[in-house]
């Protein structure tokens, strides 16, 4: 079972508020098609989950909502997952032009965090869409939280939790970069603990609520399956079993 993630780094314009970068969206679900098409036995299974990109930190950000900072306003609410909606028909649409069994699922209408903010991601609707054949897709998004009102939830966080609830054999983090990148940007080949890339982890070039690429490799750092960062020309190779990028184990 693979968890992909698109980052919205990649299939958006992140510096232009709700531009998809729509060549780069089809060169993703080409790859993903390509995987699926050469899955003779019709067995793999892979669930996507998408990012913001300029699609949701926009509208995070004037909403001043981030992971902890919440709002208790419907409008913002609507906002946030608006935003995010149009990009998930977006996603959606451009892996039906290739005849894939794609269907969202809004974490909105299923996740919450209690008051100490922990992540509750119920996946039986995730696991008997798999289990019939369908390509789940999920995105980051604004979801209720105790006391706090409604906080946003990261693609990266949902991936997490999704690889652990449904033992993922594999995790894919596609981004706009071909990794982790050193201080020399270099692609750094394998991190084992964060120390080894701490001095050049840091947040996201553009508008971005929930921490880029330090926040990714601290969570993808408490997984027990291995992990892989790369950028979309590693998409096609990590779909086909190998490791472009920086894996994280
Ligand atoms: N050492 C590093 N190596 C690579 N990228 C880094 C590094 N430090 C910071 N970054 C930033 O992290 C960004 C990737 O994180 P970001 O959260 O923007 O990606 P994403 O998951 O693809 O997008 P989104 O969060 O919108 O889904 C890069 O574009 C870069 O600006
Ligand atoms: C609603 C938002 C901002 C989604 C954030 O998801 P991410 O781009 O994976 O961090």
């Amino acid at each position: 079972m693979i968890v992909l993630k698109l980052g919205g780094s990649v299939i958006t314009e992140k510096d232009r508020a709700e531009t998809l970068d729509g060549d780069a969206l089809e060169r993703a679900a080409d790859a993903i098609e390509t995987a699926l098409a050469d899955d003779e036995d019709e067995d793999e299974r892979l669930v996507i989950v998408h990012g913001g990109g300029s699609f949701g930190h926009h509208n995070a950000s004037e909403h001043g909502v981030t992971t902890t900072e919440g709002t208790h306003e419907a409008g913002a609410v609507m906002d946030i997952h608006g935003a995010m909606g149009t990009l998930n028909r977006f996603v959606l649409g451009r892996l039906h032009e290739r005849d894939l069994e794609a269907v969202p699922v809004h974490p909105l209408s299923t996740a919450s965090r209690d008051d100490d903010g922990d992540l509750d991601l119920p996946t039986t609707q995730v696991r008997t869409l798999l289990g019939e054949g369908f390509v789940p897709v999920l995105h980051g998004d604004v979801i209720a939280h105790a006391g706090t009102g409604a906080t946003i939830v990261s693609g990266d966080e949902l991936v997490v939790d999704l690889a652990r609830q449904l033992g993922a054999d594999r995790i894919g983090l596609c981004s706009t970069v071909p990794g982790v990148l050193d201080g020399n940007d270099e692609v750094i080949d394998e991190i084992v603990a964060f120390e080894d890339a701490a001095d050049v982890l840091g947040e996201s070039d553009a508008t971005d609520v929930t921490g880029g690429m330090a926040a990714k490799v601290r969570a993808l750092l408490e997984l027990e399956a291995e992990a892989s960062i790369f950028g979309l020309e590693g998409l096609e190779p990590f779909l086909a079993g190998e490791n472009p990028g920086t894996t994280i184990e």
